[in-house]
């Protein structure tokens, strides 16, 4: 159907949905929710499916198992990213999900795994707890200002870890900034807009006012917020240090190994601690953020599964305290929750996008080498695959056990929602742990029900997604 099998060794490409000359299946295309289109294609075409956009070809991976075949067990060949002009435009490019698969990117995930694996982010248990305390109790008494408290506790959360930084519980300047940054990139870095630069990278170069141009208006205040969040929490650190009074943090653990060492290959290594933290600070505040959304968004839509979680926390935990991490694999229903939470709707919908590093063939299909032509891993298509969880688009936590009443044995970094591959997120072990904090503690506190308008009448609430950080 698609007459390109002499740029493909004579292979045809994934099948996939027929393009127009030029625009590609632009048209298609839901933009405000992609990977509607991109599930829908997966359900007509299979489990890789083969588009083109704008002139750049993208591969959608619908399927568990062919992701698990090209991104685990290919990953020297799956684990790059798309190089898009706009990064750098916007002062992003040292984010560690946006460098590509080399050296420095490794420099990166190990700074990771050092003070983000496992046991690093159990470390932090009381921290989690304090947090979740706290946005129950905004909650409770400003309940307008939902946004607000979500923000602030994924915020403040990781600026205790990265940086020590005890943040205001309510408007703190820096976990404000870090907000801007993250609407900027929210409103500019859409995967459309990357399929528009990546087709048209002259839009990059064009003045602000040229029609099309305008979102670079934004450019200059990101790259000064960012320099800022990268900058100034840093050099405060330091300043603690030489005072001996930095508490404990990622930031000043680093710089305290640094200790003694001198010349170039320090400050080398600062600048990338500077820029792995402000990965984190920026990673973290988008993506636990919206998964708390999507969990208060469960609980209002779902009134029941509120009422047998409460039932459980009562039950196992009594009434006279709030539960804590040692009362974790008692609370099973409470950890479906979570795990459904993730499910229901990814909040990465797309995961991050991959490129290829060289050509690859997987079950006679073509799938080509190269920078401009990401494929996106589809993990809301694999968490709402009817075969494996039928009536996906439903929340039912009781999915996640076993006929015999037993929770089902599924560790967290097999959870599609942090994806897969070498690129999986490094902040998953840390996500899992706050996330159940603020889940249980509000569902130990609180009773989340839908707002009443004057006359008493419930209002209705009516989901609504918006796309995000994906590029
Ligand atoms: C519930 C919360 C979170 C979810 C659902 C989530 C999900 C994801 C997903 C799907 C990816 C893309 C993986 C891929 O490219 O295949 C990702 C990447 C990433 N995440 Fe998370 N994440 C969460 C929280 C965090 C936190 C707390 C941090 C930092 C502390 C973090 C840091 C990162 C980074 C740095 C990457 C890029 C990794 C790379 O390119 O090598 N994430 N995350």
């Amino acid at each position: 159907w698609w007459p390109r099998q002499n740029k493909t060794n004579g292979l045809p490409l994934p099948p996939g949905p027929r393009p127009l000359p030029l625009l590609g299946n632009a048209l298609q295309i839901n933009v405000t929710q992609p990977w509607l289109t991109y599930a829908a294609w997966g359900r007509r075409y299979g489990g890789i499916v083969y588009s083109r956009l704008l002139g750049q070809d993208f591969i959608i991976i619908n399927d568990e198992k062919i992701a698990r075949a090209l991104l685990d067990q290919r990953g020297a060949i799956y684990s790059d990213r798309p190089v898009i002009g706009t990064n750098k435009l916007f002062g992003l490019d040292f984010n560690t999900g946006l460098l590509p698969y080399g050296e420095t990117w490794r420099v990166h995930r190990k700074i990771f795994n050092q003070t983000l694996r496992g046991e690093a982010a159990a470390s932090y248990h009381n921290l989690y707890l304090r947090k979740a305390y706290d946005f129950a109790l905004n909650l409770m008494d400003f309940p307008d200002e939902l946004e607000a408290h979500v923000q602030t506790i994924s915020a403040s959360l990781i600026m205790a870890i990265t940086y020590g930084h005890e943040a205001q519980t309510r408007d703190d300047p820096f976990v404000n900034r870090i907000q801007q940054v993250v609407d900027i990139i929210t409103q500019v870095l859409t995967p459309e807009r990357g399929a528009l630069l990546m087709a048209f990278p002259l839009l990059e170069h064009l003045p602000a006012w040229f029609p099309g141009a305008a979102f670079k208006r934004l450019a200059r205040p990101c790259r000064e917020l960012v320099k800022e969040i990268m900058e100034r929490p840093f050099e405060h650190v330091k300043g603690q240090m030489a005072q001996g009074k930095a508490p404990q943090s990622m930031v000043s653990d680093f710089l305290t190994q640094l200790h003694g060492d001198s010349g170039d290959a320090v400050t080398e290594q600062e600048q990338v601690m500077m820029e792995v933290a402000a990965t984190v600070c920026i990673a973290d505040s988008s993506q636990t953020s919206s998964t708390l959304y999507v969990f208060l968004l469960a609980m209002v839509l779902y009134p029941e599964v509120q009422e047998r979680a409460h039932a459980e926390i009562s039950a196992i935990v009594g009434d006279d305290r709030l539960p804590d991490f040692d009362d974790r694999s008692s609370l099973p229903y409470v950890e479906a929750i979570c795990r459904e939470t993730l499910r229901w709707q990814p909040v990465v919908p797309l995961s991050l996008p991959h490129a290829t590093s060289s050509n690859d063939t997987y079950e006679g299909y073509f799938i080509p080498k190269g920078a401009n032509r990401p494929h996106f891993v589809l993990i809301l298509g694999m968490t709402h695959d009817e075969t494996r969880y039928p009536d996906a688009s439903s929340f039912k936590p009781e999915r996640h056990f076993n006929p015999d009443g037993q929770l089902k044995d599924e560790p967290i970094p097999g959870n599609l929602g942090f994806g897969l591959g070498r690129r999986i997120c490094p902040g998953l072990y840390f996500a899992d742990r706050s996330m159940w904090a603020a889940v249980v503690t509000v569902l130990a506190s609180l009773r989340l029900a839908k707002a009443k308008d004057p006359d008493g009448r419930e209002v209705e609430v009516r989901p609504d997604f918006t796309t995000g950080l994906a590029m």
